[in-house]
């Protein structure tokens, strides 16, 4: 993401310690690596301060970690905003009764599994994963949670900023039922 006059000076910081790996996992991907930003305990907290700053008075009450970089940074979001954390899987890993969300990826396809009863109508939950790259990922996450909703969802998708690589990062208000945000943009480039 480019930089702007005000921008938290946190964000600088955090931003130089993802690495960027180019063609991982296959030539023309620029990788963005947050391992090396974990490295770093005072940037990996910033990085977590920033979304409880952002999203603690929100009353958010359940926080979605999408598999896996979002299950490193969702839960102490979680914890400290007071909201349940709620694990976003892969196909086939939760024992329980879910609903299934496919979705297109970069470099592949892939699936999405939510257990049914975590989520009731009328929470408000907050999408967590480390980047966006073509947003795939996370309209299924968002979709997922809609799930709960079948024919009577009825959505608002805001454009709440677009980034420098053209990355639309968006809004979605599911009216009277669950209301979705989410919490990447920090870690886009
Ligand atoms: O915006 P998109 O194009 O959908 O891509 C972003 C997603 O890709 C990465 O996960 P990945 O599927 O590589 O899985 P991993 O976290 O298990 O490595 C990343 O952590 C996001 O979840
Ligand atoms: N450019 C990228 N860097 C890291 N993880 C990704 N997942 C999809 N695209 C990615």
């Amino acid at each position: 993401m480019s930089a702007c006059k005000d921008q938290d000076p946190r964000i600088h910081a955090i931003q130089s310690r993802i690495r960027v790996v180019p063609n991982f996992p296959k030539p023309g991907i620029m990788f963005q690596d947050i391992t090396t930003l974990l490295l770093d305990p005072k940037a990996f907290k910033d990085t977590i301060d920033l979304f409880v700053e952002r999203y603690k008075d929100k009353s958010i009450s359940v926080v979605a970690g999408i598999e896996a970089r979002g299950f490193i940074f969702g839960p102490p979001i979680a914890l400290a905003i007071g909201a349940k954390f709620v694990p976003l899987r892969k196909p086939n890993k939760l024992p329980g009764k879910v609903f299934k969300q496919e979705y297109d990826l970069e470099y592949g396809s892939d699936c999405l599994e939510m257990h049914i009863e975590a989520v009731e109508a009328g929470e408000r939950a907050l999408v967590v994963d480390d980047l966006i790259a073509t947003g795939g990922t996370v309209s299924a996450a968002m979709n997922l949670l809609g799930k709960h909703f079948y024919d009577s969802l009825h959505v608002d998708r805001t454009l709440v900023q677009e980034t420098s690589n053209g990355i639309q990062l968006i809004r979605m208000n599911v009216h009277n039922r669950t209301t979705c945000t989410y919490a990447a943009e920090y870690a886009i480039e």
